[in-house]
């Protein structure tokens, strides 16, 4: 059935979906990583993608900003399909240790938004990256030598409500850096029994809040893109042996 945000059908979509929250970015990666990259959705904007990637089937689905619409999505593509979900997007640093552009792999999200407490109804819950898309992330993140970091995020609902007190605060509890929709994304995920993962690179320091200059993101983006994928590829080969994640377009 067409899915009303994602104006999508079973079949569009492949079994894994990265997912940044601009649209730009989705066209940037489906052009430049994937091979026969189709545009399947632009309705709102969404841009959606459906290519191969090593010869890996792989989506690349806009969120937008923020976890009404993330939730949104990442409901619709689970209707679709999807088994495993990797935002790939950018954060704030909470910590001088995230430097410009690095990678912040998390493991998961403080979620510090509504759209988890209206799903949970107030009750406390843990959103949490998937163990394996995390394992895969950082092997992948080793072997191509891309510097990272590993831990927790915090997901906000109020981009310019960070202030650098803020930030220390959340720092001093391990938090490195703030987002948008990781934890509707890892929430979502549990409720539908399929895996997600959030990797992020760094835009800019809430202690500090200049934008890390647009090549030396771009460079973080691409190193994000490019460990994302080849997690992917690692979780294929891993579902072919264990058949763990068979979608509608596993081979
Ligand atoms: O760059 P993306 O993936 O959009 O991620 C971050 O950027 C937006 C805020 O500027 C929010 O969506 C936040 O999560
Ligand atoms: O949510 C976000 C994303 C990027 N940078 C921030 O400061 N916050």
């Amino acid at each position: 059935m067409t899915q009303i945000h994602v104006h999508a059908q079973p079949g569009d979509v492949a079994p894994a979906v990265l997912l940044p929250g601009d649209p730009n970015r989705a066209r940037h990666i489906a052009q430049t990583y994937l091979d026969g990259a189709r545009e399947y959705t632009s309705h709102r904007q969404l841009l959606g993608f459906t290519g191969t990637y090593r010869g890996v089937p792989v989506s690349v689905q806009t969120t937008g900003m923020g976890c009404p619409s993330a939730a949104i999505v990442a409901e619709e593509l689970a209707r679709l399909g999807a088994r495993t979900l990797i935002r790939v997007g950018t954060l704030g640093g909470a910590t001088p240790r995230v430097a410009p552009a690095d990678l912040v792999i998390a493991t998961a999200a403080v979620p510090n938004d509504g759209t988890t407490r209206q799903l949970l109804g107030g009750a406390p819950y843990a959103p949490a990256a998937d163990f394996d898309v995390v394992h895969a992330a950082v092997a992948a993140a080793r072997t191509l030598e891309v510097p990272h970091h590993v831990g927790l995020v915090m997901t906000e609902d109020a981009f310019y409500a960070s202030t650098p007190e803020h930030a220390r605060t959340w720092a001093s509890r391990g938090v490195l850096g703030f987002e948008m929709e990781a934890s509707a994304i890892f929430l979502v995920a549990a409720m539908h029994g399929i895996r997600a993962g959030c990797l992020t690179a760094c835009s800019n320091d809430i202690g500090d809040p200049q934008l890390v200059a647009p090549d030396v993101l771009a460079g973080g983006v691409d190193r994000m893109v490019r460990v994302a994928l080849e997690a992917v590829v690692t979780l294929h080969g891993a579902d072919s042996v264990t058949d763990r994640a068979a979608g509608p377009m596993s081979g």
